[in-house]
């Protein structure tokens, strides 16, 4: 696979950023220029204009067998643009959704200067009497969807790298609309089948901004309406339940995606028993995968999808911070190790301090768990110290015997029965088919770390919903917790102090947050108006 070309950041002089436009632009004034702004476009744009003939030429007159498939706004067909023989999809959009001449063409001007890699381009479009049409390059491999639920006997399972890449790809596709256009784009519709993937396997987002062309008109600044569309095993909670529409519900529904990849199941699955409805980890990596990836890639997957997919939006993430972290996860080494992710690399604080502290509080949560059978809850604390200091010993010795020259057989015989002594005073048998909760609570406040280390960029940006973020985690209560690799013991030594530690044990009820995949479509209607910046969506009361 040869994808990392095409994940290259753009820079298009055309695109400044939100940062930029807003400290220049307040919105009467952008106003003003709007006409302007269009009749530059025009100009500008890249687009091509078709007439029906040529589309229905290039579909062989929208034959069934050219039909890609049927989606929200219409049905779509491949074509071949004559003369030139370019390969291209044909997006009919529905006439009930028909907009005037000009409003369409704002629409498709606008999303005609969208231009990144890990987007699907839009070619050109057609108004030709009540015909509508979106014309989009044609992207060759399938969906995300088909790659991961429904394979072919010509296609083998993708391995972690190459999941990796695609979540990374993705997050920088969604990074482009969030965060370097302006005004920003609200996907809405995320989901494994609207990430479609080249012949590298390098994704590409299709579907995005086209929630205006969709049933209803109208000029950005009044009631717009719309459909609540999106699947409901994507959508952020405050979404489907009519409220707000933000940045955020993107980042919710590229978070379940990411599950998705981690796990190979689907948003929605209502096949498996009730008893499998909730994910349990780390079993929740796909089995396809065969445990071909590194527990410590594992662990900062599943805390940057747990992240997206939290309950409230504010404590969700920034997009930009889910790339760069993804940009760490989606690197192989020669090794076959994937790299784990630095911590200094976010804008956000929550970011970093959620990933470095999964890893540290995710060890000691092991070994928490091994020592829980011989505590009192009150001793928990000091049980996870006790545990942290036997395996500093034991890895000291190791060490000590391994410079021994070989005159450690005894040693190592002492040090399985060490062992093996701890796994049974540790696990309880009765428990090993349970699933152990873990609360992590991330408050950067009680966290001893200065800004200045917590992101290297310094606070440019600082999400301000971001202070607190909690997420649930279930952690498999196995044999396997006594297994972890060497390395994962020397990082509880470099870890913070145990006071910066918060291990919560959720002994107590049942949490709202935790990730569950059964979900059901949901198709509603409502009014929207959008903000003055343009950012969010607000339901009309
Ligand atoms: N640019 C493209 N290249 C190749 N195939 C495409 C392209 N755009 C869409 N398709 C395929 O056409 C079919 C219909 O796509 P469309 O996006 O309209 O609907 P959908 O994703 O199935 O549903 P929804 O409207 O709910 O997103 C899908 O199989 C999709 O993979």
């Amino acid at each position: 696979m040869h994808c990392f070309p095409c994940f290259s950041t753009p820079k298009s002089k055309k695109s400044p950023t939100r940062n930029e436009s807003n400290d220049n632009e307040t919105r009467p004034h952008a106003r003003e220029n709007k006409h302007a702004e269009e009749a530059e476009q025009l100009e500008e744009t890249t687009l091509k204009t078709f007439t029906f003939r040529e589309l229905a030429t290039a579909t062989k007159n929208f034959r069934q067998e050219c039909l890609l498939g049927e989606g929200g706004f219409g049905r779509v067909y491949k074509g071949t643009l004559q003369p030139t023989g370019q390969v291209v999809a044909v997006k009919q959009l529905d006439k009930h959704g028909l907009h005037g001449n000009k409003e369409f063409q704002a629409e498709v001007l606008s999303l005609g200067r969208l231009d990144h890699p890990n987007l699907v381009k839009l070619v050109g479009y057609c108004a030709d009497g009540d015909q509508r049409l979106l014309v989009y390059d044609y992207v060759t491999g399938g969906s995300l969807q088909d790659h991961l639920h429904e394979l072919k006997s010509d296609r083998g399972p993708m391995d972690w790298t190459t999941r990796m890449q695609i979540a990374y790809g993705a997050a920088q596709g969604l990074d482009y609309l969030h965060d370097k256009v302006n005004p920003p784009v609200i996907y809405r519709d995320l989901k494994a089948s609207n990430v479609l993937l080249d012949d590298d396997l390098c994704p590409k987002l299709s579907d995005f901004g086209l929630h205006k062309l969709g049933p209803g008109t109208g000029d950005k600044m009044v009631a717009l309406t719309s459909r609540v569309m999106g699947t409901y095993g994507y959508s952020a909670p405050e979404y489907t339940r009519g409220g707000n529409l933000t940045l955020k519900s993107d980042v919710y529904s590229f978070g379940v995606v990411l599950l998705e990849l981690i796990t190979g199941r689907r948003a929605l699955d209502t096949t498996r028993p009730n008893d499998e409805q909730n994910l349990r980890y780390p079993d929740m990596a796909d089995p396809v995968l065969e445990n071909k990836f590194s527990e410590r890639g594992l662990n900062q997957a599943v805390a940057i999808a747990s992240m997206c997919v939290q309950e409230e939006a504010t404590t969700r993430p920034l997009i930009s911070d889910v790339m760069v972290a993804l940009s760490f996860l989606s690197m192989s080494k020669e090794d076959g190790v994937p790299t784990t992710v630095p911590i200094l690399s976010f804008r956000d604080k929550s970011m970093s301090i959620a990933l470095s502290r999964h890893d540290s509080d995710l060890a000691s949560s092991k070994l928490a768990v091994e020592d829980e059978k011989s505590s009192t809850s009150s001793d928990k604390e000091s049980s996870v110290d006790s545990m942290k200091e036997r395996v500093i010993k034991r890895e000291e010795e190791d060490s000590s015997s391994e410079s021994d020259d070989g005159s450690g057989s005894n040693s190592d015989e002492e040090h399985e029965e060490d062992r093996n002594s701890l796994s049974t005073e540790a696990i309880d048998e009765k428990n090993q088919a349970q699933s152990l909760k873990i609360n992590y609570r991330y408050s950067w406040e009680e966290v001893d770390v200065s800004d200045e280390k917590l992101s290297s960029k310094g606070s440019q940006k600082s999400n301000d919903e971001s202070i607190y973020s909690c997420y649930d985690i279930e952690v498999d209560h196995d044999d396997s917790l006594m297994n972890k690799e060497k390395k994962e013991e020397e990082d509880i030594h470099s870890s913070k102090s145990d006071d910066d530690q918060s291990v919560y044990f959720d002994d107590v009820s049942e949490d709202d947050n935790e990730i569950s995949f059964h979900r059901i479509k949901s198709e509603v209607d409502v009014d929207y108006v959008e903000d003055d910046s343009g950012t969010s969506l607000h339901p009309v009361k």
